[in-house]
């Protein structure tokens, strides 16, 4: 028999609520944050008070020009580059060349769908990690002890031919607007990788040929309002497992970063892409880019939603530094790993900060 019911401060009835997610629990008018989500006094964002200290916590980004990468400036690019890279693990993008029309479109298709009914978006709930698709709340529903404030789509992206029919199907115009946007992110993405192996000098034909058939993940994270943010998260501090992450992020504030100790939030720029290092990206680098720690916070009012599109190389393609930046003054630094050990981590624990990339680094 299964254990009688709890009622709790959320006035929500059954712990199997909180597996529907925090979009559920905002349309069924959760008035006050339950337990669930409750994180520890230390753990809490405490956003507001960062605030009242504007100045130092917000940030605009270092800003890359796109356009300027291909004209004669290109050096002064990847210089840029290369210091965003190991100052911040984060930039910022624009001239990026993807038509605002794609950008608009996978917000607005987006939405549609996080607003389609509970049983809908259900249908595409599964534990199974390696599913082409993956609706789901919190960062791992069966691990985490804490949850927190959020629901997400992750949508397997290659080969695309095969994954496409899995993708949901509803709001009828999803697979379009969503294969539309990952083959112009994959493009991004691998114009920018062949400035990031320029700026270290690592740049090799094997590489290149690999990002190329890398793989492609698409998280849509929906971050419905929250009756109390100052006690939840919408994502804990973590640091992103591929190569490099293209992130878009609708117009509501929520992202922060982890930059000389205190946490910054990130002003949101329209129709420009944050584009951040990745564990791979820093062990590849053998520890020269950093791939930084990040966490969203929620809002009283506003719904949020981002689109991380995150690439590396193939699935079954080790990852470990390159040899062109290994030599007597900077030894090997890191393992090498894949995507299956990191697969094993993420499904035996509850992820924690850096964890991951602490395991792989060399004493
Ligand atoms: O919503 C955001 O701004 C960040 C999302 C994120 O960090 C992720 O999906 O890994
Ligand atoms: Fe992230």
């Amino acid at each position: 028999m299964s254990p009688p019911a709890m009622a709790n401060d959320g006035g929500i009835r059954e712990s199997d609520e909180f597996q529907k997610g925090v979009k559920h629990l905002f349309e069924n008018g959760v008035s006050k944050v339950p337990n669930k989500y409750i994180l520890p006094v230390s753990d809490r964002p405490n956003v507001h008070k960062e605030q009242a200290n504007v100045g130092e916590s917000s940030l605009k980004l270092p800003l890359i020009d796109f356009a300027e990468l291909h004209g004669p400036n290109r050096s002064r690019v990847l210089d840029s580059l290369s210091s965003a890279c190991q100052e911040y693990g984060f930039f910022q993008v624009v001239n990026h060349g993807i038509p605002v029309e794609a950008i608009r479109s996978m917000i607005d298709v987006s939405g549609r769908f996080f607003g389609l009914p509970y049983e809908e978006r259900a249908k595409y709930m599964s534990s199974d990690m390696t599913s082409p698709v993956r609706y789901g709340t919190s960062l791992n529903q069966i691990k985490d002890s804490v949850f927190c404030w959020r629901d997400f789509l992750k949508l397997v992206c290659n080969p695309l031919s095969d994954v496409l029919p899995r993708w949901p199907s509803s709001p009828m115009d999803f697979r379009d607007v969503a294969a539309t946007y990952a083959k112009e992110t994959k493009r991004l993405f691998l114009r920018m990788t062949e400035a990031i192996l320029d700026s270290l000098g690592a740049t090799t034909p094997e590489t290149l040929k690999q990002f190329h058939d890398g793989s492609q993940l698409m998280v849509v994270n929906c971050f419905p309002p929250c009756p109390e943010p100052d006690l939840t998260l919408g994502m804990p501090p973590h640091s992103d497992y591929g190569f490099l992450t293209l992130l878009l992020q609708d117009e509501v504030q929520g992202l922060q970063i982890q930059h000389k100790g205190k946490w910054i939030t990130v002003e949101p720029m329209p129709n420009s892409f944050i584009v951040n290092v990745g564990d791979h990206l820093e062990i590849f680098s053998n520890g020269r880019y950093k791939s930084v720690l990040h966490r969203v916070f929620v809002n009283p009012a506003k719904p949020r939603l981002s689109v991380a599109s995150l690439h590396s190389l193939p699935f079954d393609c080790m990852v470990g530094p390159s040899p062109k930046l290994i030599d007597q003054q900077n030894p090997r630094r890191y393992k090498d790993t894949d995507f299956a050990t990191f697969l094993e981590y993420i499904s035996s624990c509850e992820p924690k900060k850096k964890n991951f990339l602490e395991s792989m680094k060399l004493a």
